[in-house]
Order: structure tokens, then sequence, then C-alpha cells
């Protein structure tokens, strides 16, 4: 077993991508330098061991991949490029052994690479029962180009970049049948494991300097929609029918708490007037990336409402996963 400062070495990596590091690991801190016409973003999510994942939900590769990529979705979400991530991780005494959190390791790093992301820094400490993994991320974003949740205007399109749902429905599965359930060809156990942060719809959202709101969807599109109605002194509309594949859901009571609060599924949620989202469509198209209406904006004050294919609407109630 390598002692704290061997196993910070083993993780450490031997070159670094960027050369806006100019001090990685094994200083007091990390120094890194911008580039002139950049603003940096920054952002750090935290990953508990029996909140966000177990050891029968999910395997510890997916553990170090989600914690990355759930803080490279918010990166994302603000139309920033990637650059660098620092890892505090809390191991408990008993229990975990240092091949599993190599293997954490091993998922940060491999999703790191296909930025690239440099590991610039961290933190290792020991504690009782369970783990504990907390990631910051640093990007950039062209000087002013940052998208944001109060940009949506009355009449916008609402629009999604990719379904929602599937991570609960595949979390819906992990939590009654464990292990017997990871299978690399389901998409709702993979989206659940391996969510896949919307970095290339962000970047074209940022680099069309259009107005665009933007957030990804880490708590359910109800509570998104309502971050985004809020931020933007506005109501949204979402429109049942034309959520993407919502035909699968179909026959699952849970379909309205799956799609509309499970959350997890960091793909973005945005608005946009009409003839910039036609534009951001034809544009993406030619990438095979879709993008879907899915409702609209409207004037109002912070409200979501639901509306089903026969124009009846209904208030939609907070909901979405909440710590406290
Ligand atoms: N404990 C905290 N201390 C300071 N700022 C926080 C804390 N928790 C959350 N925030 C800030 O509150 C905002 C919303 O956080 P959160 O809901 O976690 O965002 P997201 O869902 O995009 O990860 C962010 O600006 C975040 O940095
Ligand atoms: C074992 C287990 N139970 C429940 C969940 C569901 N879950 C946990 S946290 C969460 C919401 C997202 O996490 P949060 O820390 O609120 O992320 P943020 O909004 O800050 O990005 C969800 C849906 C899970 N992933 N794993
Ligand atoms: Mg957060
Ligand atoms: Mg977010
Ligand atoms: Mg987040």
């Amino acid at each position: 077993m390598k002692n704290e400062f061997e196993w910070i070495r083993s993780i450490a990596q031997e070159e670094y991508s960027h050369s806006g590091v100019v001090t990685g690991i094994g200083d007091d801190a990390a120094v890194i330098r911008e580039e002139e016409g950049f603003d940096t973003v920054l952002a750090v999510d935290t990953m508990v061991e029996g909140i966000h994942f177990t050891k029968e939900t999910m395997p510890l590769e997916a553990v170090g991949h989600k914690a990355l990529a759930v803080n490279v979705s918010d990166l994302a979400a603000m139309g920033a490029v990637p650059l660098y991530y620092m890892v505090s991780i809390a191991v408990p005494k008993t229990g975990w052994d240092q091949e599993e959190t190599g293997r954490i390791y091993d998922g940060m790093k491999k999703l790191a690479a296909r930025y690239p992301m440099d590991l610039i820094g961290g933190d290792t400490v020991s504690k009782k029962e369970t783990l504990v993994l907390s990631v910051t991320v640093v990007g950039r974003v062209e000087k002013n180009r940052q998208l944001l949740r109060g940009r949506a205007e009355a009449g916008d399109v609402l629009f999604l970049t990719g379904p929602v749902g599937f991570s609960a429905r595949g979390l819906d599965r992990l939590l009654r049948e464990g292990r017997a359930a990871w299978d690399e060809k389901d998409a709702y156990i993979q989206a659940h494991q391996y969510p896949e942060p919307h970095v290339r719809y962000g970047r074209v959202f940022a680099e069309s300097g259009a107005r665009i709101a933007a957030n990804d969807v880490s708590d359910g599109i109800g509570h998104e929609g309502r971050e985004i109605a809020e931020a933007s002194g506005t109501d949204v509309t979402i429109d049942w029918e034309a959520l993407p594949f919502v035909e699968r859901f179909k026959e699952f009571e849970e379909r309205e708490e799956w799609l509309l609060h499970g959350g997890e599924d960091f793909c973005l949620i945005g608005a946009a007037s009409p003839d910039v989202f036609a534009e951001l469509q034809r544009v993406l198209k030619k990438e095979n990336l879709p993008l879907y209406k899915i409702g609209t904006v409207d004037a109002g004050s912070g409200n979501v409402w639901l509306r089903r294919a026969d124009g009846e609407r209904k208030l939609l109630q907070s909901g979405g996963y909440t710590h406290f």
C-alpha cells in the first residue's frame, strides 16, 4: 500500500496538455495563466456515497466519470471550454482500498483526456463511513459570451439538447436490481452511470453570440425550467408531447416524475428567439446534434406550466432532488 504522498504522485499526470499550467500538482497551490480575450469559468459539485451513488448503482470508473462529467456539464451550461480540474477525495478508513480509489481516477482521467482537461491539484483526507468526491473545474469562455439563466424573454422557444428521464429510469432499476442491472448496451443505465456533458452545444450557443438562456439539467426540467423563468422574470410552458422519446415512457406510472423531476440528465435546457432557435437547429444538424423544441417562454413571474396535447395547461409544482 502506498502512503498518502506516494499515492498522490501515482495519480498525478506526467505532463500537462495545456501550456497555461504554470504550476501543477506538487506545490501549495496551482498556478494557471489565462489568455487575453477570455473569461475564466469555475464550478464545483460534490458526489457523496449513499446520496449520489452506491457501490451497487455505479461501477467505480463511472463514479469518477460522473463526478467530472457533472462539473463539465456546468461549464457547458455557461458556454465554456473545459480546461483544468481539481479533486478533493475523502476516503473512509474501512471498506475502501487504493485499487478502488484508483479506478475512480481512471474514470475521471478517461473523460478528461477527451477534451483534454488537466488535473492540476486536489486534496486527500480520510473519514468515517462514506466516500465523498468533490471536483472543481476551470474553463474559459470568450469575454462576455457566457450563457446565463436570466436571458429568456416572452415569445422565446424553450428547448432541450437531449432526452430527459433516462437517468431516473435507469436509477429506478439500479436501486431495485443493483449490479445485476449493469449493462453497457442499456441506454437508461448508461445515461445514469456515464452521462455525457453537452459541451459542444454550449460552445455552439456561445459562439453564436445570440441572446440564449441555458441551464444544465441536474435536478430535472421542472426545477431547471423554473430557475430560467425566475431569473428571466417570465413563465415557461413545457409541452408534454414534445419531450424527446416521451412515447417510451407511456406505460410507466412514474413517467411524470422521471421526465420532469428525475434529474441527472445533464443535457441543457434553454431559450432563444424562434429565429435564433431555427438557426441553431440548422448549424447543429450539420454535426448530427439534435435540438428539441419542448415549449415556450411566456409573460409571467417564475411559473412552470405543463401543457397537454389538447392544450390544457396545469401549473407544475416544485419537484426534483433537494438536499435540505
Ligand atoms: N455551499 C455553497 N457555498 C457557496 N455557494 C454555493 C454553495 N452551494 C451552492 N452554491 C452556489 O449556488 C449556485 C447554485 O448551485 P447549484 O444549485 O448547486 O447549481 P448547479 O445545479 O448548477 O450545480 C451556484 O452559483 C453555486 O456556486
Ligand atoms: C443512490 C442514489 N440515490 C439517488 C440518486 C438521485 N440523485 C441524487 S443527487 C440528485 C440531484 C443532483 O445532484 P445535486 O447534488 O443536486 O447536483 P447539482 O444540482 O448541484 O448539480 C439526484 C437526482 C442517485 N443518483 N443515487
Ligand atoms: Mg451544484
Ligand atoms: Mg448547473
Ligand atoms: Mg451542477
